[in-house]
């Protein structure tokens, strides 16, 4: 059985990268995903405006929807002070299996916790199975028809305070266009554009960010 490009990914990390040094597994799968094979970690460019965004809130408790091979976990979790969590959740099985052992390999795991499922069965679940209070920061990475879905979710739930701050990807390329709408024409959140280029690529895209005000 041929191995997956997510399995091709992290076997290079195993392989080239430093284990505990998350900075040497983000460069290694940056230089795999720009040389080798495309895949949609959130990447070197639009990963700068993550950790800019990251380090002015460094939150607590973060929430990431879509881990993916487990790229921006680590890139976010290298960030968190100590005592901070990331909770990540990603809905295939085979994917959070590569990024739990990306993870591991990076050498964050206490500061991260991998739900695998579809959002909308664990955002409900976060208070009372994950004791979550409020969220600091999250970052929708997932499919884009749930960016919109989710974020009302995570109100419904009583997730969000006064100061939460949400970062979507991916608002050009592919695009969120229904969660745009939502957010920027909601007086309960405070919205500003981050143009940038899609992950290794010559390509426009942009990160919104989305202050919840309470
Ligand atoms: O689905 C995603 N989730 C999170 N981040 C993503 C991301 O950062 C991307 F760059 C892409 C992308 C964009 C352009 C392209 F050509 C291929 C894939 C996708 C994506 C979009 C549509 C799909 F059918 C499959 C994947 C995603
Ligand atoms: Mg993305």
């Amino acid at each position: 059985m041929n191995q997956s490009k997510e399995q091709r990914i992290l076997n290079f990390v195993l392989q080239n990268a430093v284990r505990g040094d998350p900075r040497s597994v983000m460069e290694t799968i940056d230089k795999y995903c720009s040389e080798k094979e495309w895949a949609m970690n959130v990447g070197d460019v639009k990963g700068v405006i993550l950790d800019k965004t990251v380090e002015e809130i460094n939150p607590s408790i973060a929430l990431e929807l879509g881990t993916y091979c487990g790229y921006s976990a680590v890139r976010i979790a290298r960030l968190l002070k100590a005592g901070a969590c990331l909770l990540t959740v990603e809905f295939n099985p085979e994917f959070a299996a590569i990024a739990k052992q990306m993870i591991e390999f990076a050498g964050v795991q206490d500061k991260v916790k991998l739900l695998q499922g579809p959002s909308e069965v664990i955002i409900p679940q976060l208070k009372k199975k994950y004791e979550v209070d409020t969220l600091d920061f999250v970052f929708l990475d997932h499919w884009k028809d749930r960016y919109a879905p989710d974020t009302i979710l995570l109100q419904e739930c009583s997730l969000l305070r006064k100061g939460s701050v949400l970062l979507a990807d991916n608002i050009i390329f592919p695009g969120a266009p229904e969660f745009i709408k939502y957010i920027r024409n909601n007086p309960r959140f405070q919205c500003s554009t981050y143009p940038s280029h899609l992950e290794y690529m010559k390509v426009q895209d942009a990160m919104e960010k989305a202050v919840f005000l309470g």
